[in-house]
């Protein structure tokens, strides 16, 4: 058993108990349950990942559901604390749930809830940002100059790659990679090229559409190209950004062989999950290839980075804050809440995870449903409407 571990409650006298593994931004999340009839118990322990141990220790033998962070192992042990607790709603603060084994919790009746839609620009805006910094070199450029090696300016002085016209390439063309598309190619003029199990038609129409408005105005089109393999993209794209799912048919999508078809001054950004490529083998292929540049948010070992890395000029590394906006993170805080909340509530779920503005609008109460549940169909729960 860990030792008991530090918390801050909210309307301790609440019905039903809400244990959130981590303090989450804004207030609104809280309010919500709480005039729910919620007692909510955040824990503020010092403790950047809770152990299972001590996330089993916050559920304690009585507790309605949990708002967790992508950073537990939510399998077997956690939702047979869960279920033994009497709760059966639980939620990760993320749109991505690959920390959590959905089959444990369908056996124990847990729903398991997510939060898409809400992070989608801000996510892709950050892959955006992580592909024109490392196009232009920005990080370097800064060091240079905080360095005081600045003497005045060269021709050749940190010359990087053009984005217009060039072919941009999204591997994972869902909601986080057709909003990244759109930016490089409404922003940068750029031509895409996408691989993705289902064709992103509404993509494909806002590509064509643009690329008619540019056609009527005397500019050169943008074009599109659904691909009929990853490979394609990783051969003809210029930059590439990885927005695919972690599951087992995506882990080390990129490795050595991969990196091998990509143009030795491709630019290679990834904000999906680290073990989407082969870390070791990206070193390796940075080692070797001095004018291929990674910009990435998430690392297979997280917070580790692989051996090498860090020393890598042509890498830049964020510590996975791509959904890091206020809006973004409290809404996810609001989401992730109304998630366990509905399910408490025996609310339906929402039809549409792809829209879920109507759950944001804080000017207004929220729909009576749960905003995406994914296990929502494996343990029966009803549709709403609304
Ligand atoms: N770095 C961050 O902070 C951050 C923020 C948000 C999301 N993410 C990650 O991004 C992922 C995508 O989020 P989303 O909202 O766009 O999800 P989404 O479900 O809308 O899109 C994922 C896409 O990946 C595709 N895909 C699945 N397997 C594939 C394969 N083998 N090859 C090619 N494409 C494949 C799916 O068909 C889908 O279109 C999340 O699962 C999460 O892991 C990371
Ligand atoms: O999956 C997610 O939502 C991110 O990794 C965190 O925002």
């Amino acid at each position: 058993m860990a030792k008991p571990v530090q918390i801050e409650v909210w309307n301790p006298n609440g019905k039903y108990r809400v244990v959130s593994t981590k303090p989450m931004p804004g207030t609104r999340w809280i309010n919500l349950l709480i005039q729910q009839d919620c007692r909510v118990e955040i824990c503020t322990q010092n403790k950047t990942i809770l152990s299972v141990e001590d996330i089993i220790a916050l559920i304690g033998d009585n507790c309605d559901g949990v708002i967790g962070q992508l950073t537990e192992d939510w399998g077997d042990a956690l939702f047979s604390a869960l279920s033994k607790a009497g709760g059966k709603a639980f939620s990760n603060m993320a749109v991505g749930y690959n920390n959590v084994d959905v089959n444990a919790a369908n056996r124990y009746g847990v729903a398991v809830g997510n939060t898409p839609g809400v992070l989608t620009e801000t996510t892709a805006e950050l892959a955006a940002t992580l592909s024109v910094a490392a196009a232009r070199r920005i990080v370097e450029a800064d060091e240079f100059m905080r360095g005081g090696l600045y003497e005045g300016w060269l021709p050749h002085l940190f010359v990087g790659n053009l984005l217009k016209g060039q072919t941009v390439g999204v591997i994972g063309a869902g909601r986080i990679g057709s909003a990244y598309a759109r930016m490089m190619v409404e922003g940068f003029k750029m031509n895409l090229i996408y691989y993705d199990l289902y064709q992103a038609t509404r993509l494909e129409k806002f590509v064509t559409a643009y690329g008619q408005f540019l056609k009527a105005n005397g500019e050169q089109p943008v074009t599109w190209k659904r691909a009929s393999s990853m490979d394609e993209v990783l051969r003809e794209a210029d930059v590439i950004s990885l927005h695919p799912v972690l599951d087992k048919t995506t882990y080390h999508l990129v490795n050595k062989e991969s990196l091998a078809v990509m143009k030795k001054e491709a630019i290679l950004v990834n904000c999906s999950r680290g073990p989407v490529i082969d870390e070791v083998a990206l070193v390796e292929h940075l080692k070797a290839n001095p004018m291929f540049r990674v910009g990435l948010d998430v690392f297979e070992d997280e917070p580790y980075m692989k051996p090498g890395l860090a020393d890598m000029k042509n890498a830049i590394v964020v510590p996975h804050i791509a959904s890091a906006s206020k809006w973004t993170r409290e809404g996810m805080a609001t989401l992730a809440a109304l998630n366990v909340l509905g399910k408490i509530k025996g609310y339906p779920i929402w039809s549409n995870p792809n829209s879920v503005e109507a759950f944001l609008d804080e000017n207004s109460p929220p729909p009576a449903a749960c905003p995406s549940i994914v296990n929502a169909k494996a343990i029966g729960l009803p549709v709403s409407k609304l």
